[in-house]
Parts: C-alpha cells; structure tokens; sequence
C-alpha cells in the first residue's frame, strides 16, 4: 500500500528544499488558485458573450491570471526538478562515501549489482516524478477552487458531483494500490534479468566459444528471466491501463450524469447544468494527472527503498576511522604514515564465514615478523590462504583474534588507516586506473619506470595526465600496475602471483633484478609466488598450507640469499 506519510521521495524533497519549502508550497497554492480563477473568468466571458459582450475587464482579468499561473507554475515545475535533482545526487554522493568507508570483506559480501543499480537507475524518474507531484498539486488547489465555485451555484448539485467523484475516486485508488502491490515483484524481476544480462556481456568471450554455455545462460536464465520480468510487469501494466481507462471513462461518466440527470432530478436551470458542466470540464482533466503520477510514485518509491536499504546494510558495515570523512560526506585528512622498521603478527586468527556464520576457512599464524629491507616469498597450494593472509597483513582484512605490531606499537581500528598506507599491493585483480592516481608524477618520471617495466613504447601519459591506452595484454597491464606501484614509493611491497602473466624473460628480470633492487633501496618486499626456481633471491621462503605456515611462519623452508 502507498502510505505518504512514509513516503521517502516527499522525505527527500522536504529536507532537499529546507527554508523553500514554505515558499514552493505556497507558490503551489497560488498556481492551482490563479488557474481556477482563469477557469472563472472563462466562465464570466461566455455569461457576458449570451448578454452584452465580453468585458474588456474580464479579458484582462484573464490575462493576468494566464501570466501569474504561468509564472508560478514554471517555478514550482522547475525549483521541484532542481531539488530533486540534488537531493537523489547528494544521496548517491552520501552512498559512494560509505561504500569506500566499508572494510574489504564486507565489500566482497555485496551484492554488486544491487548496489550499482540502486545508484545509478531511476534518477530521472525521480525528477520527473518531483515535477509531476508540483503539477498535481497546483490541479488539486484548482479542483477545490473549481468546487468552491460549484457551491455558489447549487449546493445540492455540488454534493451530487462530489458524490460521483468520490466513488470515482475510490475505485481508482482501489485499482492504484493493486499496482503499487505488484510494481516490486515486477521490478525485482527486472533486477534478476539486468543480472543475467550482465553475465552475458562479462563471459562473452567464454560464450562464443562453447554453444552449451550460450544455451544454457538463455535457455534457463536469460530467456526465463525476460519471460517472469515480462509476465511481472504486463500485469503491473494491465492494472495500470485498467484504472486510467476507468478514470477517463468516469470522466465522461460524471459529465453525462451532470447533463442528463442532475436537471431532473434537482430541478437546475440550463445555465446552472452548463456552468457546473464547464466546472466539471476543467477539473476532470487535471485529475488525470493524478491518475499517471501515482503509479510513477510508486516506482519512485520502489527506487528509493532500494537506495535506503543499500545505504542502512553500508551503515552497519563502515570502518571506525572513516567516520570522520562520511560525517562530511567527504574525505578526512589524509594520515600521517609511520617510517617502517618492522612489524609482527602475533597469534593472529581470521575466519571466512558464509551468511549462517558457519565457518568456511581460515588462517591461525602464530608468530610473523617482517623486517625492513627483507625479500620474503610466500609458497604453496592454491586455496592454501596465501591471499586471505596478505590481506590480513596488509589490514585489509581485520582479524578476529591476535594483534598486529608495527615499530613495537599495537596496531588498533584507529591508527589502521595510517598502517595500511605504509604498503603498496599488487593484488591478482589489480584496477588500473585511467590515470596514474594519487601519484604526483612528472611525465619524465613516468617515462623512466615504464621504461624499466619496458613498455614505454606501448604506453605514455598524455597531455590530460591519463594513460594514452590501456588496451594492453595481460602481461603489460601487470607491468603497468607495477609501475604503478614502484611509484607510490611506499615502504612496503606485497606482490600476490604478480609474476604469473610475465614472459620468461621479464620473469627473470622480476625475480632476479627489480625485486633485489627495491629492497637495496630500503623497500621490503612480500611476494606470494609459485615461481619455486626463483625462491633462491629471497631471504625467506614461507609455505602455506590449510591455513598454516608450514614449519611455522619464521623458519624459512629455502630462501638462500
Ligand atoms: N571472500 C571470501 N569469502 C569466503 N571464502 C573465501 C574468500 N576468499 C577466499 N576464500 C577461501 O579462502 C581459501 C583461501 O583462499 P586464498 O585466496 O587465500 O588462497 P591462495 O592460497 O591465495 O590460493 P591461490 O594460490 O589459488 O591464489 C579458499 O578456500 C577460498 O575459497
């Protein structure tokens, strides 16, 4: 049931429009007021075209309600539209902040495609449905005025009017709030087919090679999906189309019982019957615009709904020490990053939970000390938590138990920030951004550490400060991200698999040459690597297995340097 009193979008609109609020509603007020007395004056004009002929007070008249109605009623169309507009954007903004305040992990729990689809759909939705609220308002305001009217002329026929709008109304709302009852299932049903949708733009390249694939994403997701979205919304439409078609045949309906039997039956005289007639006219139409914006309410609604509760589940999610940006709808200050001398994981647990919270995998490391300048390689089987311990390291991931020390300080949710931004991470997944962010590089500079990672010729910095491509293969866009890395000049490098897309040749050079020369330089290196014939450059070598490091995480298992 559309209940207002509930209603988020008049919630985001009164807040949106804070001290303009009063004056929008009261510009509302005196559209709908000019609009009927424009209805008035045409009143009095076809009263004086029977007797003596129009007035020329009258025309004026006319007139200036036509310029104040227009004046007034652009206003509250297009403030409302401005409003809105910023209202839904600065929610979206609200929303982008906390969804970069969340921790990792609960950032991987979302659900993606919720949260883009209730950022991104419906914006325009919602500003026409701000400009649509405005205009029926303004009808509403004219509809009473039209009534105010309908009395001075026959008060019994006025009540007969209302009657027949009443019940008119009563069934149209009726009808409404069945639609506004199926509009969720039918657009959560849009929802589920966008999905699928998506799986088929993402796994393209696995489709076109393998037919079964393709037949089975559309024969039992994609093609299900448009039917049940089809199905959902053609019975949404139906009962839309029913109350409008109901609506329009009511009008005539009223107009047809105001002809032939209010004269009747309360006795009217023919002008009395046309004046209320020509009443009736001008206030059944703007009543049609109330009929298309409820169903729209209700979409909007729905849209909003989803806004909210992607931002309540962001709510429960956010990193203490991002508080402080999200309260500003912006960013804090940026932390003051400690010199790294060394650091230790003492008996650190972390568990991966499914949604019963029943334990999937985890890892327990007793003891784990890494020291300024030292090359460390992580060894062992995929899924042996080599990944999962990174992130651990790095504070990406907090731990359930155990504590983390850096220079001798214990590491707590507050002072985190300033801790993870002593490293830098080249994760499997690593986004390469259109520009090198947050780096304050010259283009020489640039040049140069691409010209090591060797692929200055495949890439520069254009004159706008972005990468010139980054349609590259596999193996550079791992090169770029590198580079990237190598230029945060960060205290602290963690590398998962970064060597697995490299060719022989710049393998070696990874292995025996860039990793030895970053810690040379002071830097400390902690790589998760497969690449066993390479293990002899590090000064530790640590295997994972099931969680644990084998032998424990200080004793080196074949790092020779
Ligand atoms: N976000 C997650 N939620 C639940 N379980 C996860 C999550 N990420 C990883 N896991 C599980 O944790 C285990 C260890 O994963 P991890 O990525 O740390 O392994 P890995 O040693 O890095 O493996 P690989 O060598 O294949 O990259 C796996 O069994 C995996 O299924």
């Amino acid at each position: 049931m559309l209940q207002l009193n509930n209603s988020l979008f008049l919630k985001l609109l009164r807040t949106q429009a804070g001290a303009e609020g009063p004056r929008l509603a009261a510009a509302c007020l005196a559209s709908g007021v000019m609009q009927g007395l424009a209805v008035f004056t045409v009143l009095q004009g076809l009263e004086q075209l029977s007797d003596e002929g129009i007035q020329f007070h009258t025309f004026l008249a006319f007139l200036i309600c036509l310029g104040s109605f227009y004046f007034l009623f652009r206003y509250i169309t297009g403030r409302s539209a401005q409003i809105a507009l910023r209202g839904i954007m600065e929610w979206r903004m609200r929303i982008a902040t906390k969804l970069r305040s969340i921790s990792l992990l609960e950032y991987e729990r979302l659900d993606k495609n919720r949260v883009q689809t209730a950022l991104l759909d419906g914006r325009e939705l919602v500003v026409e449905a701000a400009r649509m609220l405005m205009a029926t308002a303004a009808n509403i305001v004219m509809i009473f005025v039209a009534c105010a009217k309908m009395l001075t002329v026959s008060v019994q026929g006025t009540i007969c009017v209302f009657l027949f709008m009443g019940v008119g109304l009563w069934v149209f709302l009726r009808i409404v709030n069945s639609v506004h009852a199926h509009m969720g299932p039918a657009m959560q049903a849009d929802q589920n087919f966008s999905a699928s949708l998506r799986d088929l733009q993402e796994g393209l390249q696995q489709l076109k090679l393998h037919k079964p694939k393709t037949t089975d994403l559309f024969g039992n997701q994609i093609i299900p999906g448009l039917n049940t979205a089809s199905d959902a919304r053609e019975m949404v439409e139906g009962k839309h189309a029913l109350g409008i078609s109901f609506f329009a045949m009511f009008n005539l309906l009223i107009l047809g019982l105001i002809l032939f039997l209010l004269p009747g039956l309360l006795d009217l005289a023919p002008e009395d019957t046309s004046t209320l007639l020509v009443l009736c006219m001008f206030s059944l139409t703007p009543l049609i615009s109330l009929v298309s914006f409820v169903p729209m309410l209700s979409k909007v609604e729905f849209n909003l709904n989803e806004l909210a509760d992607v931002e309540a589940r962001l709510d429960n999610v956010a990193e203490r020490f991002e508080e402080q940006g999200v309260q500003t709808r912006w960013q804090h200050a940026d932390p003051v990053i400690p010199q790294f001398s060394h650091l230790q994981l003492r008996d650190i647990r972390f568990d991966y939970h499914d949604r019963n919270d029943m334990r999937l995998f985890g890892i327990s490391v007793d003891e784990f000390t890494l020291n300024k300048g030292e090359l460390v390689f992580i060894g062992g089987g995929n899924g042996s938590g080599k990944s999962t311990f990174m992130k651990v390291l790095a504070g990406l991931y907090t731990p359930h138990a155990g504590e983390i020390i850096l220079n001798d300080t214990r590491i707590a949710d507050i002072n985190m920030e300033a801790y993870r931004n002593l490293f830098t991470v080249v994760p499997t997944d690593y986004h390469l951004f259109s520009r090198p962010l947050g780096l304050h590089v010259t283009p020489e500079r640039l040049q140069e550490v691409l010209a090591t990672m060797r692929i200055e010729t495949k890439v520069h910095l254009t004159e706008d400060g972005r990468f010139s491509t980054l349609d590259l293969s596999a193996g550079q866009r791992k090169r770029l991200a590198l580079a990237c890395a190598l230029l945060e000049e960060r205290d602290v490098y963690l590398f998962d698999e970064v060597a697995a897309d490299f060719d022989p040749v710049f393998r070696r050079f990874f292995y025996e040459e860039l990793l030895p020369d970053i810690t040379r330089r002071g830097g400390t290196v902690l790589a998760i690597s497969h690449d066993d014939r390479f293990f002899h450059v590090a000064d530790r070598v640590l295997t994972m297995q099931d969680g644990f490091f084998r032998n424990g995480a200080q004793n080196s298992e074949e790092g020779t340097r």
